[in-house]
């Protein structure tokens, strides 16, 4: 729902497919998931720098970043965490329409919010991603520290912890960082893309 009134809208000259083709890519919203410590920011990070050495043009989204700027005004309530994901919707849905890979690594532990922003894109734009791997691994890897500091009561609503995160029904593919390797995990989100015709090798 929109507040504002009398708003059209403007189409460009040039569109989507031009874009693409320009590009030799299919866009697309490769949406990581998953607790914290599961592995979106370094399996995303390993993804884009394949694909970019393969010539493809792509760019990645970060809740640790994305939070800093425009999202700097929210926090972790259900409500903001909505507010993140609807807006890192958006912005993905608009570099996809500029032709781009676009990856994505928010938590994003609501089912309801991820299948919002799925409804926005076209389909095949949405790849839902799900970075599986067991809480005590997580809380084992604890990269920033933030399980120990939740578990000491320091920080209050932690995912995982003292805060939901509601697994994906049905993600275009779901990635065991807890068995696999980060490599092994890498490829077979590149396959993914390569398989399903988002690029040609
Ligand atoms: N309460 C609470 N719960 C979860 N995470 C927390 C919290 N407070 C701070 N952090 C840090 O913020 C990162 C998650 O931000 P996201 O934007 O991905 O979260 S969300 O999608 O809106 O749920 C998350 O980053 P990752 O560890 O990379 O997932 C944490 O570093
Ligand atoms: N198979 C794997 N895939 C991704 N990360 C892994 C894997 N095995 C171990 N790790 C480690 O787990 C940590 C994941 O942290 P991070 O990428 O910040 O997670 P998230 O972005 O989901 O919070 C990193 O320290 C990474 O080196």
């Amino acid at each position: 729902m929109t507040k504002s009134e009398n708003i059209v809208w403007h189409d460009s000259k040039v569109v989507k497919e031009e874009r693409q083709k320009q590009k030799g890519q299919k866009s697309a919203v490769v949406w990581f998931t998953g607790l914290s410590g599961a592995g979106k920011s370094t399996i995303s990070v390993e993804v884009e720098n394949e694909l970019y050495r393969q010539g493809l043009h792509t760019f990645r989204l970060d809740g640790d970043n994305v939070r800093h700027g425009l999202n700097n005004n929210l926090g972790f309530s259900a409500e903001d965490r909505a507010e993140n994901i609807r807006r890192v919707g958006e912005v993905a849905k608009l570099m996809s329409d500029a032709g781009l890979l676009t990856l994505t690594a928010f938590i994003s532990p609501y089912r309801e919010d991820r299948d919002k922003v799925r409804e926005i894109m076209d389909d095949d734009e949405f790849i839902e991603v799900y970075v599986a791997c067991d809480l005590e691994v997580c809380e084992s890897r604890d990269p920033k520290g933030l399980y120990q500091k939740a578990r000491a009561g320091e920080i209050k609503g932690f995912t995982g912890i003292d805060d939901p995160y509601e697994e994906p029904k049905n993600p275009e593919l779901v990635v065991h960082s807890d068995q696999n390797s980060l490599e092994e995990c890498v490829q077979q989100v590149v396959d993914y893309l390569r398989q399903n015709g988002y690029f040609e090798a």
